[in-house]
C-alpha cells in the first residue's frame, strides 16, 4: 500500500480504521477542537486546506476532516473520503443569518440549500435539489434539543463568494454586480435563513451518490444589522455548533 491512497488528503484506508462517518468543518483549526470532544484523538495528516484527525465515540472510529472554504475543495474532501469508506458527512460551519428573528449564537440546521455555487453543477443539473439527509437532520435536531440550544431549521443560500455573492458592499471596490444587487432581500423574502459557502456542493454530491449528509452552523453575524462578524461571536457560535455536531455523530453511530 502507498503512503497515501488518495490524491489530496494524504490518507490511507488503514488510517480510517473502518470509519464510515466524517465530521467536516471548513476551518482546519476547528478539526482538533472537534476531535478533542471524543475519545482517543489522533492527528492523521495535514495537506493544503485538508487537516484530518481520527477519534472515537464509544469505540467507533470517526473522521474529522476540514474542507477549506467553498465548493471545489469541499468536493475533493468528500470525494476522497468516500473513496476511503465514509458514507455519512456532517458539516459544521459558521454562517451569516439574513432574517431578523435569528440571533448571533443561534444554531441553524440546513434542510436544503440554494445552489449559488459552481461545483454542484458538476454533479447534477441546477433543477436537482440540494437536500439534506433526513436521518442526519433528525440527529442534529435531537442534539440541538438535548443541548437546549436555540436553533432554526430551513433553507440556506450557499454561495461561491463571501463578498458579492452574499451582497457585501464593504469591499475594496464597493462593487456588486447589478444582477446580485437586491439578492439578499430576495432570499429574505423567500424565507432563506442564512448564507454560507459549502452546503450546496456537499448536499448535491451526497444526495446524488447515495451518501448521507447533514449541515449545522453557528450564527456569527446577522446581516440585517452588520456585514462583518466580530471575533468573540465567532468563538461562541463555533463552540455551540461543534458540541451539537459531535452529539449528532454519537446518535448516528450508536
Ligand atoms: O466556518 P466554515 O465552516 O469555514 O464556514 C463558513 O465560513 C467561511 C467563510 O468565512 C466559509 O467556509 C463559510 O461557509
Ligand atoms: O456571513 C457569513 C458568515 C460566515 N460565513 C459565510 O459564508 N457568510
Amino acid at each position: 500500500m502507498s503512503s497515501s491512497d488518495v490524491f489530496h488528503l494524504g490518507l490511507t484506508h488503514s488510517d480510517l480504521k473502518g470509519a464510515t462517518l466524517a465530521i467536516i468543518p471548513g476551518d482546519p483549526q476547528r478539526v482538533e477542537k472537534i476531535a478533542a470532544l471524543m475519545e482517543n484523538p489522533v492527528h492523521l495528516a495535514s495537506h493544503r486546506e485538508f487537516t484530518t484527525w481520527r477519534a472515537e465515540i464509544s469505540g467507533n472510529p470517526v473522521i474529522i476532516c476540514s474542507t477549506g472554504i467553498g465548493g471545489p475543495s469541499t468536493s475533493i474532501a468528500v470525494e476522497e473520503l468516500s473513496q476511503l469508506g465514509i458514507r455519512t458527512f456532517l458539516r459544521v460551519g459558521t454562517t451569516g443569518a439574513i432574517q431578523s428573528y435569528i440571533q448571533v449564537g443561534d444554531v441553524l440546521i440546513t434542510t436544503a440549500a440554494v445552489r449559488l455555487d459552481g461545483a454542484s453543477l458538476h454533479f447534477a443539473p441546477v433543477e436537482y435539489p440540494a437536500v439534506a439527509d433526513f436521518d442526519c437532520t433528525s440527529a442534529l435536531v435531537g442534539a440541538a434539543k438535548h443541548h437546549r440550544t436555540k436553533f432554526h431549521m430551513g433553507v440556506t443560500a450557499s454561495s461561491d463568494t463571501f463578498y458579492p455573492g452574499q451582497e457585501r458592499y464593504d469591499t475594496y471596490s464597493g462593487r456588486v454586480l447589478n444582477r446580485l444587487k437586491g439578492s439578499m432581500q430576495e432570499w429574505q423574502s423567500l424565507g432563506v435563513m442564512n448564507y454560507e459557502m459549502e452546503s450546496a456542493t456537499l448536499l448535491t454530491m451526497c444526495a446524488t451518490q447515495g451518501l448521507r449528509a447533514g449541515m449545522v452552523a453557528g450564527v456569527i453575524v446577522n446581516r440585517t444589522l452588520q456585514e462583518t462578524p466580530d471575533a468573540r461571536s465567532m468563538q461562541l457560535a463555533e463552540s455551540v455548533a461543534v458540541n451539537i455536531v459531535v452529539d449528532a455523530a454519537r446518535r448516528l453511530i450508536i
